[in-house]
């Protein structure tokens, strides 16, 4: 694959209480370890760590120190990626598969910019204090994941308007919208969720047993 696939791995994981996810083990390998597994046809991988830890060996990445946050850690890798198309991907999202990888980089390749998003299954309702409040339209949703697919420049370009705004976003595809350029959606999947509570073990666990990569 002919891309920067730039891992965020700079977090402590305070959600999850387990220390900095990227080192967690799940079925007996690192988030690292298993989110490296997806891009493992990837032209240069580039990952973020804490500061001051240790990068570990042998496992073909080029590891570079995080930011502050997660935008500021995307920024350092995205200064030192060589290739015109990067991938931006969670390491908090380990079980991300090959087709997923493939039809982010495809549109990302058509279109400069693309993202993995999936309907909200649920109900969906705006507390009112502790009561049950009003229902919003769920079909007007959806909830956005990683891979994230942008040709490098416009992301470059996205996140120096950021930093000339002072614009902060959780995630890269808020920064290039905020430049004026359209995201477009793909289909994303169930197994690339986001570990972030202790609860999401169980179904990491439980996916590590029967995953191949
Ligand atoms: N300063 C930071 C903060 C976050 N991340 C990365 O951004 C991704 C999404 O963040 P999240 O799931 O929130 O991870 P943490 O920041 O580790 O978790 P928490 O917010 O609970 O502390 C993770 O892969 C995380 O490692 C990063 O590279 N640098
Ligand atoms: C990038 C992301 O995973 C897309 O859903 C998400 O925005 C990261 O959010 P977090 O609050 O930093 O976990």
């Amino acid at each position: 694959m002919e891309v920067s696939v730039l891992i965020p791995a700079a977090g402590n994981g305070l959600r999850l209480g387990r220390g900095p996810k990227a080192f967690l083990q799940v079925g007996g390998r690192t988030l690292l370890e298993w989110t490296l597994a997806a891009f493992r046809d990837a032209a240069e991988v580039l990952v973020a760590l804490p500061p001051g830890a240790e990068p570990p060996k042998g496992l073909g990445a080029v590891f570079l120190e995080g930011g502050a946050t997660r935008q500021a850690s995307v920024a350092r890798l995205l200064e030192a990626a060589s290739l015109p198309l990067v991938l931006v991907h969670d390491v908090a999202r380990p079980f991300v598969s090959r087709g997923l990888v493939e039809r982010v980089l495809e549109a990302a390749r058509r279109s400069g910019a693309a993202v993995p998003v999936l309907p909200v299954p649920d109900t969906l309702m705006a507390p009112e204090g502790e009561a049950y409040g009003r229902v919003v339209p769920r079909e007007a949703f959806r909830l956005v994941q990683t891979p994230q697919g942008f040709f490098t420049a416009l992301l470059r370009e996205a996140h120096a308007y950021a930093r000339r705004k002072g614009l902060e976003a959780s995630d890269d595809a808020q920064l290039v919208q905020a430049l004026g350029y359209p995201v477009a959606l793909v289909e994303g999947e169930a197994t690339a969720f986001k570990i972030t509570h202790p609860q999401d073990l169980v179904l990491a666990e439980a996916l590590a047993r029967i995953w191949s990569a």
